[in-house]
């Protein structure tokens, strides 16, 4: 699939598709941004959108015969990552728990599903041979062509460029309260603002790192919170251990007459720790890392292999050119730096450190292929783990999660990300039906 022509179509110029000296320009300017305690300073924003799902639930629950029922939780999540994507990176409220009609929110819905999920015979034909097409050609076909599935993609990133240009225009203006504004937003343009007139990101630039961040932000960490919340699903005692965790860590803040999780705290939650690290390591939702080497060069292995024809090798040569498609479920599932037990989502191997991770120090976060590596990894990573953890928190608190008959049939459907949907209703975009209960007041 010809990513960088896609991201190119629902982004722009963004960093996901402009190389070298120019990505290096751009990552420059959006990096202050995603730093550890600008990050840390929205823990709060976290809170408030998770807070609005569960006043939501509550009030389903209580008009619930038996104080339960089955939610389609991708769905929630997807509204929940929203607002927090609004409040904590744009300082703008989407509203899209409150009123799930919210333009912008329904066109980013499933919008990778339907762009990506079960390509036609043609789509997959099309695909190969735009890989042979000069970028130019490929971009001016995906501008024009009438195909619905590309024309969906097209849509919604009109309505968030206009979204966008709204938002840049606002900070830009008011330059008083550019000042005191800690949203991500605030601090690329502040930070575009500093550069020099020579690697300033114009308008359609500026644009283009908004879009990158409802692409990145959004389906990404929607769908992590929702493989996480299946898996702890499948092992109860996992999420009992997690609740019990969570509740002492609330009866001490109580103690010290504070209400709410700081960034701190969270680093005294060693479970919860464990169950996002294992959680991004067993369900990475981005499997496929492409890159294109840019000389004739030599990828070394940690260790020797045997080749088809009895070759012992240890380094691939590459030629100028050639893509690799680096697989991140091999990595994260790999018997050799995991354990034999490295097929099992087990949050317990982080609790020691000296056997949770024996292999190379690669990733940005716990080692793990996740978030990719070296110059174009993900920037959002801090972001992602915070907002997991926040969500983690607040849900586990006042829920309880169970299995569904229908989770039985849900499997994984590969769409630039991993969405669980259930077997025959792909049309119904990302579907992971649990059972929600509040969590009794006695356990707290
Ligand atoms: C669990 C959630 C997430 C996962 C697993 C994830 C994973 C990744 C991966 C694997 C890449 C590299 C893509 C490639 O090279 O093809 C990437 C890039 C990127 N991600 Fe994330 N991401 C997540 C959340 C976020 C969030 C929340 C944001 C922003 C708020 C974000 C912003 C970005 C940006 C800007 C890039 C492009 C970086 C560059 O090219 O320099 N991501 N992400």
């Amino acid at each position: 699939m010809p990513i960088r022509q896609y991201s190119q179509l629902l982004t722009g110029p963004s960093l996901l598709y402009v190389e070298g000296d120019d990505h290096k320009r751009h990552r420059k300017i959006m990096t202050p941004a995603f730093g550890g305690s600008q990050l840390k300073a929205l823990v709060p924003v976290f809170f408030e959108a998770a807070a609005s799902i569960t006043k939501k639930w509550k009030d389903i629950l209580s008009v619930s015969e038996d104080q339960s029922e089955v939610l389609n939780v991708p769905t929630w999540a997807s509204r929940a990552t929203f607002d927090a994507l609004g409040h904590g990176a744009f300082g703008y409220d989407f509203g899209a728990i409150e009123n799930q009609d919210s333009d912008l929110s329904r066109a980013y819905k499933n919008l990778l599903t339907d762009m990506y999920a079960a390509p036609t015979d043609g789509m997959i034909i099309e695909n190969a041979l735009y890989e042979y097409l000069p970028l130019k050609v490929v971009s001016w076909m995906l501008e024009y062509t009438p195909n619905a599935k590309i024309a969906r993609g097209r849509t919604t990133r009109d309505m968030a460029t206009d979204v966008a240009r709204r938002m840049i225009l606002a900070k830009s203006e008011d330059l008083a309260e550019l000042e005191g504004n800690k949203d991500l937003i605030s601090l690329l343009v502040k930070a575009n603002m500093l550069e020099t007139a020579r690697n300033r990101l114009s308008e359609k630039e500026l644009v283009a790192q908004i879009l990158i961040l409802f692409l990145g932000g959004l389906e990404s960490t929607a769908n992590s919170l929702s493989w996480t919340l299946l898996e702890l699903c499948r092992q109860p005692e996992i999420q009992t251990k997690l609740r019990q965790e969570i509740h002492a860590k609330e009866r001490e803040l109580a103690r010290e007459g504070r209400t709410e999780f700081t960034a701190e705290d969270f680093d005294n939650l060693p479970y919860l720790i464990a169950v996002v690290k294992e959680s991004l390591r067993y369900h990475p939702v981005l499997i496929h890392i492409l890159k294109m080497a840019m000389e004739n060069d030599c990828i070394p292995l940690s260790q020797p292999i045997k080749t088809e024809d009895g070759k012992q090798i240890d380094q691939i040569p590459v030629r100028k050119g050639q893509k690799v498609f680096v697989s991140v479920p091999a990595f994260n599932r790999s018997k050799v730096i995991f354990g034999e037990d490295a097929h099992v989502f087990k949050p317990e191997r982080w609790l020691d450190k000296s056997k949770a991770n024996k292999g190379p120090s690669i990733g940005m976060y716990a080692n793990l292929l996740t978030f990719s590596t070296g110059v174009q990894s993900c920037l959002g990573w801090r972001f992602a783990v915070l907002e997991l953890q926040a969500f983690l928190v607040e849900l586990i608190s006042n829920f309880e999660f169970t299995l569904t008959p229908e989770c039985e049939n849900i499997r994984k459907e590969y769409s630039r990300v991993v969405v669980p949907t259930l077997e025959g209703e792909l049309s119904k975009g990302a579907q992971c039906p649990l059972r929600v209960r509040c969590t009794k007041m006695s356990d707290r």
